[in-house]
């Protein structure tokens, strides 16, 4: 059975003060397979973060519906996993207790969420932190915390909206490779909404390039790469050349509007 089945879903956002309705969305359809790792790229306004916000059960489509593992998404749940580009942790939980967060709604007792939480704690390289605000970490090291909160509930799915966009470009890199480990140990299905092309290919099974907005989606590359990755992979030829392409799929669509 497919992850995720996206079933001619659009989305139009209704007209505000005499204006026009905004067609965010022409109906898209999409399978993603178990264990994928699915990028999208597109230029801004297309729809992208839509179509997560949909999957994710944030947002409702005007057509069309969404199956997680064959169940119509109705609102968010705990088989699906969210992280954002803005740091969304609760500022007045310690990181332990941010990554806990989700585990104590679901009533895990507190001996068996102590484990979990070591577990992330390690996984993200954020030992020693445990106590810490999310004020008193960088920027990079919240987005680790984000990370093991929503891995810590156990999805099945992981939505990914620019997570690392606010990042300098070496903390971005490690943590590529960061999360690149953990799906590969834990075998998630993965879909990540990114403006860079490098880390749309580096992180893919396989690339989505959607058109300017109303968005559908005009390429559909598998990236045929073997995986472990790490940084080197991005000095390949086929590296290279499959970054040549997704440039030119998203080059024709970019277009600055007011
Ligand atoms: N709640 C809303 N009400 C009205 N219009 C909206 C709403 N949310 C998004 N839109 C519009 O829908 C279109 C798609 O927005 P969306 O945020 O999905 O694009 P995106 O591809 O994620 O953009 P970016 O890459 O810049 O983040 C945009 O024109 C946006 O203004």
């Amino acid at each position: 059975m497919s992850a995720v089945e996206i079933k001619n879903v659009g989305r139009v956002f209704p007209a505000r003060r005499g204006g026009e309705p905004t067609v965010a969305l022409t109906p898209v359809s999409l399978d993603i397979a178990q264990n994928e790792f699915v990028t999208i790229l597109g230029p801004s306004g297309c729809g992208k973060s839509t179509l997560l916000r949909i999957v994710g059960g944030l947002d409702d489509p005007s057509t069309g519906e969404v199956l997680v593992n064959g169940i119509r998404v109705v609102g968010p749940g705990s088989d699906r996993g969210m992280v954002f580009q803005s740091y969304t942790l609760f500022p007045w939980l310690t990181v332990a207790e941010n990554i806990a967060f989700g585990l104590r709604e679901k009533g895990m007792p507190k001996s068996a969420r102590d484990g979990v939480v070591q577990d992330y704690v390690r996984k993200v390289g954020l030992n020693g932190f445990e106590h810490h605000w999310p004020r008193q970490l960088s920027g990079g090291m919240q987005q680790r915390v984000a990370i093991a909160r929503a891995l810590a509930n156990d999805p099945a799915i992981l939505l990914m909206d620019e997570p690392f966009g606010a990042l300098d470009n070496q903390t971005r890199g490690l943590m590529q490779e960061l999360l690149l480990d953990i799906w590969q140990s834990e075998r998630k299905t993965v879909l990540f909404v990114t403006h860079d092309i490098e880390e749309a290919i580096f992180l893919a099974s396989r690339c989505l390039a959607m058109s300017a907005r109303p968005g559908r989606i005009k390429a559909d590359v598998p990236i045929a790469l073997p995986y472990p990755r790490d940084y080197h992979l991005k000095a390949d030829p086929t590296f290279v050349d499959l970054k040549m392409r997704m440039t030119e799929e998203i080059r024709g669509e970019a277009t600055l509007v007011a």
